[in-house]
C-alpha cells in the first residue's frame, strides 16, 4: 500500500496529503499476486513431471512438452506481476495438507503434480482475464495440453510396464483370490487380468476395484477381462477381449487410446484382424488343452512358433503351461506366458512365479 506521505521534491517543501491507493489498484494488486502465486504453482508441478519423464521414462517428447509448457508459463511471468510478490505478508504460506507430506508411489506423486498444475492453470484463466485480454486464453490452451500431457504419460508407462511383462496371470474364482494375487505380486508379477465368467456385477466391480487398488501398490497391471464397461467403472489398465466379445474398434472408442486391449487368437487369421485392429497384446492358445476353457480346441506348439515369427506385438502363449512344460513353450518361442491354474491353484504362489519369471528372463524378449 502507498502511504499518505509527503514529497519535498517535487513540492518544494509544500505538504501533501497523497491519496492512498483506490480501490481498483488495490484489487489489480491482489489479482498480481494471486498471478504470481500461480504462475510459480504451475511451472514447479510442471518441473516435478518434466524429471519423472526424463529421468525415470527417459522420454525426449514428453519431457521437450513440459520444457515447452513452462517457459510458456514464464514468458506470462512479467515483472509487474513478481513485483507483487509479498511473501510475509501471504497468510497461505506455511499451510499443507496432510496428503502433501507423503507419497504412496511414484503414480500418485505424478497425479498430485497434474492436478496442482490443472487447478493452477484454471485460477489462471480465469484471474488472468481481468488482467490481459489473451491471458484466459492462452492458459485454457495450456491446461489442455496439460490433460493431454497426462493422459499421454500415463498410457506410455502402460506400455512399457506391459513389454516388461513376461509373466500374466489370469484369475479363477477362489476363496484367496487377493491373497494369491498378493503373493503372485510379491514374487515379481507385474500384470493380471480379473476374470470371472459367473460372479454377479455387483461382486465383479468389487474385487475389481480390489485388486485394481492392489496391483498398482505393487506397481503391476490391472486387466478386466470381457467388460469394457467395469474395465472403465475401476479405471483398469485395460481390457481383454476374446473373439467373441466386443470389437476392437468400439472398445477404443470406450477406452481411448491409451488403456490396453489385449485379444484372443487362435490361428494367423485371427492374430493378422487382432493386429489390424489395434490390439496392444494378443492371447496365443490355448497351446495345450485346459479344463480351464473347456471344449476349445489345443493349437499346439506350432502357433507359438509361428507368434515367434509372425507377431510385430506382444503375444502370451496361453493354456494348459505350468512348471513342468513351459521349457517346452519357451524353446517353440515363447518369450510370455499366461497361466491360470499355475498359479491360483500353486500352494506357494510366490515360489511359481520367481521359477516362471525365472525361466522366461533367460530368453530375450521381442518387441
Ligand atoms: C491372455 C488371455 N488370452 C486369452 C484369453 C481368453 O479370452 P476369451 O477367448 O475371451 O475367453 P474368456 O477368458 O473370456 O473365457 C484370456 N482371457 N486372456
Ligand atoms: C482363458 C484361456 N484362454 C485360452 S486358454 C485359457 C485358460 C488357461 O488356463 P490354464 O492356465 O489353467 O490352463
Ligand atoms: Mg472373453
Amino acid at each position: 500500500m502507498k502511504e499518505a506521505g509527503c514529497d519535498d521534491e517535487s513540492t518544494n517543501g509544500v505538504v501533501l496529503m497523497v491519496e492512498p491507493y483506490s480501490q481498483t489498484e488495490q484489487i489489480q494488486h491482489v489479482i498480481y499476486r494471486i498471478l504470481d502465486a500461480n504462475l510459480d504453482r504451475a511451472r514447479e508441478g510442471l518441473r516435478i513431471i518434466e524429471e519423472w519423464c526424463r529421468f525415470g521414462l527417459n522420454n525426449a517428447q514428453l519431457t521437450l512438452e513440459c520444457k515447452h509448457l513452462r517457459q510458456e508459463i514464464a514468458n506470462w511471468h512479467t515483472a509487474q506481476i513478481r513485483a507483487a510478490r509479498d511473501t510475509m505478508g501471504d497468510a497461505g504460506t506455511g499451510l499443507s495438507h496432510p496428503q502433501e507430506e507423503q507419497r504412496a508411489n511414484i503414480k500418485s506423486l505424478l497425479q498430485a503434480n497434474f492436478g496442482r498444475v490443472q487447478e493452477a492453470m484454471r485460477v489462471l484463466e480465469e484471474y488472468g482475464k481481468l488482467t490481459h485480454p489473451n491471458m484466459g486464453k492462452a492458459f485454457k490452451q495450456m491446461r489442455y495440453r496439460v490433460y493431454t500431457l497426462e493422459s499421454s504419460l500415463f498410457g506410455y508407462q502402460r506400455h512399457q510396464l506391459l513389454l516388461r511383462s513376461r509373466l500374466y496371470l489370469v484369475t479363477s474364482q477362489s476363496e484367496n483370490l487377493l491373497s494369491t494375487v498378493e503373493a503372485a505380486l510379491k514374487g515379481g508379477l507385474t500384470l493380471l487380468q480379473y476374470r470371472d465368467k459367473t460372479a454377479d456385477d455387483t461382486v465383479r466391480l468389487e474385487q475389481a476395484m480390489k485388486l485394481r487398488q492392489l496391483c498398482h501398490s505393487y506397481g503391476a497391471l490391472f486387466i478386466m477381462n470381457d467388460r469394457v464397461d467395469l474395465a472403465l467403472a475401476v479405471d483398469a489398465d485395460g481390457v481383454h477381449l476374446g473373439q467373441q466379445d466386443m470389437p476392437i474398434a468400439i472398445a477404443r472408442q470406450l477406452l481411448g487410446p491409451q488403456r490396453l486391449i489385449g485379444r484372443s487368437t487362435t490361428n494367423s487369421k485371427e492374430m493378422q484382424g487382432a493386429i489390424t485392429d489395434g490390439a496392444d497384446y494378443i492371447g496365443v492358445g490355448p497351446v495345450y488343452e485346459t479344463p480351464t476353457k473347456v471344449g476349445k480346441a489345443a493349437t499346439g506348439v506350432e502357433y507359438v512358433s509361428y507368434a515367434a515369427k509372425n507377431s510385430p506385438i506382444p503375444w502370451f502363449a496361453i493354456g494348459g503351461i505350468d512348471p513342468n512344460n513351459i521349457n517346452e513353450v519357451i524353446d517353440a518361442g515363447a518369450e510370455r506366458v499366461a497361466v491360470v491354474r499355475s498359479l491360483m491353484e500353486a500352494e506357494q504362489p510366490t515360489l511359481v512365479t520367481q521359477y516362471l519369471l525365472s525361466q522366461l528372463y533367460r530368453v530375450k524378449a521381442n518387441p
